[in-house]
Formats: structure tokens, sequence, C-alpha cells
């Protein structure tokens, strides 16, 4: 078995066609305002459209409206939504869909507090991101040792922060999570994915074999 790959903040048609291509589980698509990577309802829905049968697509969202949330959800056919901002656990339900909580990590009480989420509503999986100024894709790493407060709580973890094609398989080895997800460690400029980096990236990750 081998961890799941996620790539956040595709932002053109061809990435997404592209990054399927290239064996990722599961596209991020940004509705976050402020981020380089953030997509209008339109050409979400378009991106959308690429989804394999398999493939998941998750929306990102920082301090959404709850009704927001939902009409993207509807509109551009979001299998999961990523909660990325300051959502308390009462707020990580209600979208039709599984939630992912992400929480950015500077220290165990960051870990601490991600129990907090385990088993609420929702909350189908944890993303442990670094802690990047603007709330994420700013490749900003974490101690990955930190992992083990979350691992074994039985919920899945997905580890992201500062990942990129060389550091990917060291990171699955050292926390042995569900998921990875990258955003600007397989750029080449802030939306833009450069392919190369994300076919290195999903061949890296997956080359670690967790049923060892
Ligand atoms: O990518 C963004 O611009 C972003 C902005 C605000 C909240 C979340 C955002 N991205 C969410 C992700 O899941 C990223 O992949 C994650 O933060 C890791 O980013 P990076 O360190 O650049 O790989």
């Amino acid at each position: 078995m081998s961890v799941r790959v996620k790539v956040c903040g595709v932002t053109r048609l061809e990435d997404a066609r592209a990054a399927w291509d290239a064996g990722v589980d599961a596209l991020g698509l940004n509705f976050y305002p402020p981020s380089p990577r953030y997509l209008d309802l339109a050409t979400a829905a378009r991106l959308g459209r690429t989804r394999p049968p398999l493939g998941t697509l998750i929306g990102v969202f920082v301090n959404a409206a709850p009704e927001d949330i939902r009409r993207a959800v509807t509109e551009c056919g979001l299998t999961a939504v990523q909660l990325h901002g300051d959502e308390p656990p009462e707020a990580c339900s209600g979208f039709g869909v599984p939630v992912i909580k992400a929480l950015r990590v500077r220290g165990a009480d960051d870990v601490a507090r991600a129990r907090a989420y385990v088993g609420v509503g929702d909350v189908t999986g944890l993303l442990l991101d670094g802690a990047a100024p603007g709330y994420g894709g700013g490749g900003v790493g974490f101690d990955w040792s930190l992992v083990a407060g979350v691992s074994g709580s039985g919920v899945p973890v997905l580890v992201a922060g500062g990942l990129k094609p060389s550091n990917v398989a060291e990171a699955v080895r050292a926390t042995r999570p569900y998921g990875v997800d990258v955003a600007s460690g397989v750029e080449s400029a802030p939306g833009i994915k450069d392919m190369d980096a994300v076919r290195a990236f999903v061949r890296a990750a997956k080359s670690i074999n967790l049923w060892e």
C-alpha cells in the first residue's frame, strides 16, 4: 500500500488533467480569495469536471461562510472540503460531504488541539501543515515527529507543509501518513504547476511501501 497524494491549488485546466494522469489521488481547489491559487466558482467548476471516477476533489476554504461552502460543493462537484482556517470543531459539519480539518503546527500544543476534532461532526481526516503566513501554501514545514501525537487516534492524517519531490519520501517514511499534500513544492510560480515536479513527487511519495 502506498500513500495517497493530494496536489493543492491547481488553477489551469491543463494542469488538472495532467495531475490526474500523473497518478494524483486528490486535487485541491482553492476558494480563499487572498490566495494566488484562488478560483472563482465558474473556473473551479470547469476544473472539477476533469475529475476521474476514483479521484477526489477537495475545496479549500478559510473561515468561509457555510452557505458559500455549500454553494461551491454543489456547483463545482466537490467530494470533500478542507477547512484551513480557525474553524472550531462545531463548524466542521453540514456541507453534505466529508470534512478534512487542517491545522497549522508550530509545536505540540497545536497537535493536542487537533485531537479536539477527532470524531466530531463530519470530520473524517486531519491535515497537519506548517505555519505559513497567509494560512497555507507557503512552503513552510514543521517537526514531523509531532505527527505521532495524532496518528493512532483513529482518524486518517495527511501531512503537508514544505513538501517537495526531494523530501516527500523521507516525510512518508518518518510519519507513515494516510496522505501527503503539496502546493508550492511542485510549482514554477504560485498556482502554476510544474508537471515534471508533480510526476517526481507522486513517484517519490508512492515509492514507500506502507505495508512493510
Ligand atoms: O495554497 C494556498 O495558497 C493556501 C492558502 C490558504 C489556505 C490554504 C492554502 N493551501 C492549502 C494546502 O493544502 C497546501 O497544499 C498546504 O498548505 C501546503 O502548502 P505547501 O507548503 O506550499 O506545499
